[in-house]
């Protein structure tokens, strides 16, 4: 590959884009390229650019010196695609059938070059489409099992962990996290957006002080456990997907954390499509959850068993203790999960996108009582039959 000079920064046009493709050396020579910024998500620039001939493609994805969804007023570091494209190829270490190639990054650019995954959808959308993907959960229990496990202190060298987990101190990423979904929503701040008609419900949730000392342990666990390298944002719209190929992208919030956050994401985005959809079309996303917690539990517990460094792995109950911790949180992050992206800062298609008020406010409000009840009683749920009894209890 061409070896460029790293620039100073400024944010791409699709021009300037096309022209750092060819600079790099990605398309052959007098190729036919064409460009276009594609992204669609809250916080960077995405340029895909694509040989007119050859149908190959490539993604640059650049960070902005502001979050996008809000503008200038939120400077944000760009130090995030160094984050990104780090961890990009720490889990391809790992994993390499879940993650797309990188190519190239460039840190002054605050840019990742990587493989084009169009032939493939948004997990996100796909689901509201009613698509039911019948791998992804095999396929994610898997990513989140073996990153967990070979970035803990029982699946590599624990100095070496140490360092990797300096250079993924992401203070700035976190601290979105921190607000967005372990604060704001449980108090009356000025970042949540929420229906007038969802008031009486959201003061409800403000007033009860049950569910905010619940909360307030779930973000100290978030805040204090160094555990294992977490994607740190693994919803369905950082998911792309067919029937048989799962890829994950996006890990620009990438931290060690708590070994249950990127688990409870995940389970809570299947919840919020669930809560999308007709009683008759959810069960898919209650398979999947079973699914998940299986494949991770068993991928997890055969590392364990067959590659720990730690001398205590083999003491009898330690793994049971930490997969029972780990479900435990990944209830509550789940609930944290479900209630900021309904009436946070930052909203999900599944239930903004269902076009009837009154539907649409019903789910909301069905949201709000699952995501309580998966905080509070987040130690008595034994189980992903769990999130099933739930979901109907609280949907009356
Ligand atoms: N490797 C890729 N291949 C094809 N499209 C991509 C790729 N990465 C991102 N995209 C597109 O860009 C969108 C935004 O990307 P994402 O990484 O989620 O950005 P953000 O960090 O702003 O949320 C995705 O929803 C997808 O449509
Ligand atoms: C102001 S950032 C809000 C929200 O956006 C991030 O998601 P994505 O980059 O995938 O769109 C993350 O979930 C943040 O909490």
């Amino acid at each position: 590959m061409t070896i460029v000079q790293s620039a100073v920064y400024e944010p791409l046009t699709e021009q300037k884009a096309t022209a750092l493709a060819v600079r790099l050396g990605l398309f052959r020579d007098g190729a036919p390229l064409l460009c276009r910024e594609i992204g669609d998500g809250n916080l960077n620039l995405v340029f895909h650019i694509v040989d007119q001939e050859t149908k190959q493609g490539i993604i640059i994805k650049q960070a902005l010196p502001y979050a996008k969804v809000v503008g200038e007023s939120w400077p944000l570091t760009l130090k995030r695609a160094v984050i990104e494209s780090n961890a990009l190829r720490t889990f391809a270490s790992y994993v390499p059938q879940y993650v797309p190639n990188v190519y190239y990054s460039d840190e002054s650019l605050a840019i990742t070059v990587m493989e084009d995954l169009s032939h493939l959808q948004i997990a996100r959308k796909g689901l509201i489409e009613g698509k039911t993907y019948p791998l992804l959960s095999r396929h994610i229990g898997e990513f989140i099992a073996k990153t967990a496990f070979y970035t803990s202190d029982f699946g590599m060298n624990q100095q070496e962990k140490k360092k990797l987990a300096q250079s993924f101190v992401n203070p700035e990423l976190c601290k979105i996290t921190e607000d967005l979904v372990f604060t704001d929503p449980f108090f009356d701040h000025d970042t949540n957006n929420f229906e007038d008609e969802l008031r009486p419900d959201v003061e409800a949730l403000w007033e009860d002080d049950r569910l905010r000392l619940e909360a307030a342990k779930l973000k100290r666990k978030f805040l204090t456990e160094a555990d294992v390298l977490l994607h740190g944002d693994l919803h369905t719209g950082s998911i792309f997907a067919s029937d048989d190929e799962t890829k994950v992208i996006d890990p620009e919030f990438a931290f060690y954390g708590p070994i249950g956050f990127d688990l409870g994401q995940f389970f809570a985005n299947l919840l919020l499509n669930a809560l999308s959809r007709p009683e008759s079309e959810r069960r898919p996303l209650f398979d999947h959850i079973d699914q998940t917690w299986d494949v991770f539990t068993s991928v997890f517990s055969e590392l364990w068993r067959t590659e720990s460094v730690e001398t205590y792995a083999a003491t009898p109950g330690l793994l049971d203790e930490v997969l029972r911790q780990a479900f435990v949180d990944a209830v509550g992050f789940a609930g944290c999960e479900v209630i900021r992206r309904t009436i946070g800062l930052a909203h999900v298609a599944d239930l903004d996108g269902i076009d009837q008020k009154v539907e649409r406010l019903t789910a909301k409000r069905h949201a709000l009582r699952l995501g309580r009840r998966l905080i509070v009683e987040r130690a008595e749920l034994a189980g992903t039959d769990g999130f099933r009894r739930l979901f109907v209890e609280t949907e009356r």
